[in-house]
């Protein structure tokens, strides 16, 4: 018999690993979203440190690791004006800024950050699916492909989308139903897993189920009073 999610299935439906997800994971998933920042790389180390050669190019003060910490997750536009705002700086002095980020990330994009603990593992069960998978985040795309890249998770992704290549970001559902249409799975089985309430409010909206690790970046907050089908501490726990 078909198992429904393979044609042809590698393995008999009885043995099909997508099929014995079914009972980890309701509802069944038929493809996957994941976040970047927070969820898969620890990048705050690579925040800190370029927002700091910004200030100092800038003749600002330095960042605190925690400010940083608290205010990832939105963007890169919404983190630099939050920057400036805590340094006293005018938003007058944004262009400037965003240039001298988009130097120096670029530079530095990898170079302080390190896959979370369970990340691989966590992958290699979802990759041995065959189901769809995408890496979507805020950070912009460029900047995101290149550090999937370099810290050699790139070869796990169907699509890579970033905060760049919608008209919206998250927690807009946007991204996340362009995302599944890409992927050509319906939302309502498409899981996505993150770190944040930004990434929880887009799944919502979207109709998505989602899963919420609780070692990333949730501005601060407990990842668990944010409402979710699931929390891991590691991605690996995710199919059980
Ligand atoms: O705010 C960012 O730049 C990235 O955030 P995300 O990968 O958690 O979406
Ligand atoms: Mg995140």
């Amino acid at each position: 018999m078909p198992c429904g999610y393979h044609r042809p299935c590698p393995a008999s439906a009885r043995d099909c690993l997508s099929v014995n997800t079914t009972s980890a994971l309701a509802p069944a998933p038929t493809a996957f979203m994941l976040d970047l920042d927070g969820t898969l790389v620890d990048t705050l180390g690579d925040f800190v440190a370029v927002l700091n050669r910004v200030m100092a190019d800038m003749a600002l003060p330095e960042v605190s690791r925690a400010f940083v910490e608290h205010t990832i997750g939105q963007g890169s536009e919404h983190l630099i004006r939050s920057v400036l705002a805590e340094a006293g700086a005018p938003q007058q002095r944004y262009e400037e800024a965003w240039t001298l980020y988009q130097r120096h990330y670029e530079v530095l994009n990898g170079e302080h950050a390190d896959v979370f603990p369970g990340v691989i593992e966590g992958l290699d069960a979802l990759k041995a699916l065959g189901l769809p998978m995408a890496c979507l985040t805020n950070k912009p795309a460029a900047f995101a492909r290149e550090l999937l890249r370099r810290k050699g998770l790139a070869h796990y992704f169907d699509r890579v989308f970033g905060g760049d290549d919608f008209e919206r970001k998250k927690p807009d559902p946007m991204p996340l139903l362009k995302t599944c249409e890409a992927l050509g799975s319906m939302p309502a089985t498409t899981w996505m897993i993150g770190d944040s309430s930004n990434d929880a409010r887009a799944a919502h909206a979207a109709g998505c189920p989602i899963a919420l690790v609780s070692y990333g970046y949730n501005h601060g907050e407990p990842i668990r009073g944010v409402p979710a089908d699931r929390y891991l501490d590691r991605l690996d726990e995710l199919l059980g």
